[in-house]
């Protein structure tokens, strides 16, 4: 499923339009450029607009953050998409960055692929690095991140990190069989679609997930979904969602 809609050619001219160090005309790492990125970042989860002085380009909206969860082949993805093209979202998958590192050959690509094998959860630092690059070359201010977080080690470092909490949790509720029935007939050649992968990574969503879910039903921001069903009979359950935050998330 492709994580942008946008060419990369297009995403990398966007990152060119933020300002540059005052002090050299590149765009290449140095501690003035880190300061100016951060600026925008600040400026970004706070929505209030940097000065003229800042030398930014100003953004008037805050982001509106949703975070999709449920367990393997609940249908998170599958949602998403749908969720994208009724409410114009952009969807992020932490998986699918997951992805494209291992196929870019990164520094992290084999580590996150033995990870993946494993079922278990790449360090988090990794992942929200990958969620924040996305976000800051966002044209689109509602984001949907889905698969994450996936632990409360990687809700910590998102809400340290990027300084922002969720505005909606999505848990898409479904039983442990159908899970695994989907998974296995999903058919898209990922290394983690077989029995063995997949019964590593219920436990670990028991173990590490279901936390962070109880930890939003707690706060008031978690919406619980029954999973089973048709695509379209779940995707009615999360319409008035959104219907309901449309004037909030515009
Ligand atoms: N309501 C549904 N009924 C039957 N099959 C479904 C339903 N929703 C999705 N599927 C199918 O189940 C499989 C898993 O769905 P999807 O990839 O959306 O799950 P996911 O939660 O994103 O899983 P993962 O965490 O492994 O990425 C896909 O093949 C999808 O087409
Ligand atoms: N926050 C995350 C999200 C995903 N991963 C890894 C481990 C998962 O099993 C795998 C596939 O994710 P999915 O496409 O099922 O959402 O990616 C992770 O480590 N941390
Ligand atoms: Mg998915």
């Amino acid at each position: 499923m492709p994580v942008s809609k946008k060419p990369i050619a297009n995403r990398k001219r966007k990152r060119h339009m933020l300002p540059s160090c005052r002090s050299c005309s590149t765009h290449t790492r140095c501690l003035l450029h880190e300061a100016s990125k951060q600026q925008i970042w600040k400026m970004f989860t706070t929505g209030i607009p940097l000065q003229e002085k800042d030398g930014i380009f100003p953004r008037h909206k805050a982001p509106f953050i949703t975070f999709v969860l449920g367990g393997p082949g609940s249908g998170k993805g599958t949602q998403c998409a749908k969720i994208v093209e009724t409410f114009g979202f952009n969807h992020l998958s932490a998986g699918d960055l997951l992805r494209k590192e291992i196929a870019s050959n990164s520094e992290y690509g084999s580590m996150i692929l033995d990870t993946i094998k494993e079922g278990k959860i790449v360090p988090s630092e990794v992942t929200v690095k990958l969620l924040r690059r996305e976000m800051e070359l966002s044209d689109n201010h509602k984001f949907l991140i889905d698969g994450f977080p996936r632990s409360e080690e990687n809700r910590r470092a998102f809400e340290e990190i990027m300084e922002a909490e969720p505005d909606v949790v999505l848990f898409f509720d479904c039983p442990e069989e159908e899970m695994v029935k989907r998974v296995l007939n999903r058919n898209q050649g990922r290394v983690d679609d077989n029995i063995d992968t997949i019964k590593k990574r219920l436990k670990v969503f028991e173990a590490l997930n279901i936390p962070v879910i109880d930890h939003y039903a707690k706060r008031g921001k978690l919406h619980k979904i029954n999973a089973v069903g048709s695509e379209d009979e779940i995707f009615e359950q999360v319409r008035p969602i959104f219907a309901a935050y449309q004037h909030e998330a515009k």
